[in-house]
């Protein structure tokens, strides 16, 4: 697998080539603003002392305070971080919402934590970087491994220090000023956006099949949300392995399944196990939506792939390697960047309302996503025109010519 800053920096240089960007603005504009690297030492509920390394990289602040979300994973390391946080540079302004990019993670595996070890861990990051963070210069939301009761403690950790601070976090429960709807936005943001693809090559979520990997929070949201459009779920995935069924799983009862089964889906009697979590990538199906980890189709096992569509529902999960096999073979791939850019456009929301102190009903929410998410289509579609390019570089170049007129404006020289 390709290291995830060498294949994203390598997507964001073809872009830059293609729209010309001068070479000074295009380093300063791979540049993270800040690199954050913070100790976290906590006591496991043993009594024994843990450390555990945090960061958190904030990319680029042109347009808006810097967003993006904070992930708990065994593999979480700096460059990963780096990456994922340059993705969110380009995302915010593909969806056209004033915001900059950043990420941030641990490196752990919250499945090993109890859950009073993981807030203790959460409270000790946020006091390491409360000073860093703030609701106008970088504001955290959930990502993998993380969800609305960490951005709970964060938000209460970062209110000791500066006062009650909603708009601190995204992606927080209802009753501490979360929006109605975020839970759902990732997932529901990628049904919207294959809506969008199928439809322009005359078809619908309807009669087709699809294949999931990831069963967390975009991957059920969007496997919930394709089953009640008619669609037919027929491989899922999570780290306990692959499970088929080529009439379609039934995924409310799936979900009960996982809801009284641990959170796995293994043990499932209405779909087969076909093996480990890869598995799914090489199903028989329409459209392939990853939504687990980055660099899951790479130059291995990219020629497997028997989708015609690959929506990516995860950041980064096409290396540029596998990126180019798939291509040749002619499947179409809708970017991450614009893919899964619903969790941080309702999160915009979040923040508005926040700072408005007024809330938005849901049906309110679900109708400006699709807004914001439609008018990104269109943008992506015009740029693919202009750099007569396929749909990553189309995004890629409007995120990167977004922020690179802006830095200009702001008095940026040569
Ligand atoms: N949450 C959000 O709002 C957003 C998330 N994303 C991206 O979507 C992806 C998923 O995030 P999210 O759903 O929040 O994360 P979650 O932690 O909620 O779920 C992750 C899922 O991936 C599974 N998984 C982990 N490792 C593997 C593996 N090696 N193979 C197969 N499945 C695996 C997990 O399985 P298990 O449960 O067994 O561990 C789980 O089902 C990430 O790439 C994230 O960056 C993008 C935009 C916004
Ligand atoms: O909701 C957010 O602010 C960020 C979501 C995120 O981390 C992502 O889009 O990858």
């Amino acid at each position: 697998m390709m290291n995830s800053l060498v294949a994203t920096s390598r997507n964001f240089k073809n872009a830059a080539k293609l729209l010309d960007l001068d070479s000074k603005l295009e380093r300063s504009l791979l540049i993270p603003f800040r690199e954050i690297k913070v100790e976290c030492t906590i006591p496991k509920d043993t009594g024994e002392m843990a450390s555990f390394i945090g960061f958190r990289v904030q990319h680029d602040n042109s347009r808006g305070p810097m967003k993006g979300g904070i992930r708990y994973h065994g593999d979480v390391q700096l460059d990963e971080v780096n990456a994922l946080a340059q993705l969110m540079t380009w995302k915010t302004a593909v969806a056209s919402i004033p915001y900059g990019g950043a990420k941030g993670g641990i490196t752990c595996n919250p499945s090993l934590l109890s859950i009073s070890e993981q807030e203790r861990l959460t409270r000790v990051f946020t006091q390491k970087i409360h000073e860093l963070i703030g609701t106008h210069t970088d504001v955290p939301a959930p990502d993998m491994g993380t969800n609305s009761q960490t951005m709970a403690w964060i938000l209460d950790e970062y209110s000791k220090f500066h006062g009650h601070s909603p708009a601190i976090v995204t992606g927080k429960p209802i009753a501490l000023g979360g929006s109605l709807g975020r839970e759902a936005a990732t997932g529901r943001g990628v049904v919207i956006a294959t809506e969008a693809l199928l439809n322009e090559n005359g078809k619908t979520i309807s009669g087709m099949t699809f294949a999931i990997q990831g069963f967390g929070n975009v991957g059920s949201w969007a496997a919930r949300l394709i089953h009640e459009q008619g669609g037919k779920v027929v491989a899922l995935s999570d780290l306990s392995g692959a499970i088929h069924n080529a009439n379609g799983i039934d995924i409310p009862s799936l979900l009960t399944h996982v809801f009284e089964n641990g959170g796995l889906l293994k043990d499932f009697s209405g779909a087969d196990v076909i093996g480990s979590s890869e598995a799914v990538l090489h199903t028989h199906c329409d459209v392939l939506i990853p939504c687990a980890l980055g660099g899951v189709l790479n130059s291995h096992n990219s020629d497997g792939v028997t989708a015609k569509y690959v929506i990516e529902g995860a950041n980064h999960p096409t290396d540029p390697e596998a990126d180019e096999i798939l291509n040749d073979k002619g499947v179409i791939i809708l970017p991450d960047v614009y893919a899964n850019s619903g969790g941080v456009i309702v999160s915009y929301f979040e923040w508005v309302q926040n700072i408005q102190g007024f809330m938005w009903d849901e049906d309110k929410v679900n109708s400006e996503l699709k807004k914001y998410m439609t008018k990104s289509f269109a943008d992506i579609k015009e740029s693919c025109k202009t750099h007569c390019c396929d749909l990553r570089m189309g995004a890629f170049s409007l995120g990167i010519n977004t922020v690179a007129r802006a830095t200009v404006l702001r008095g940026w020289e040569p």
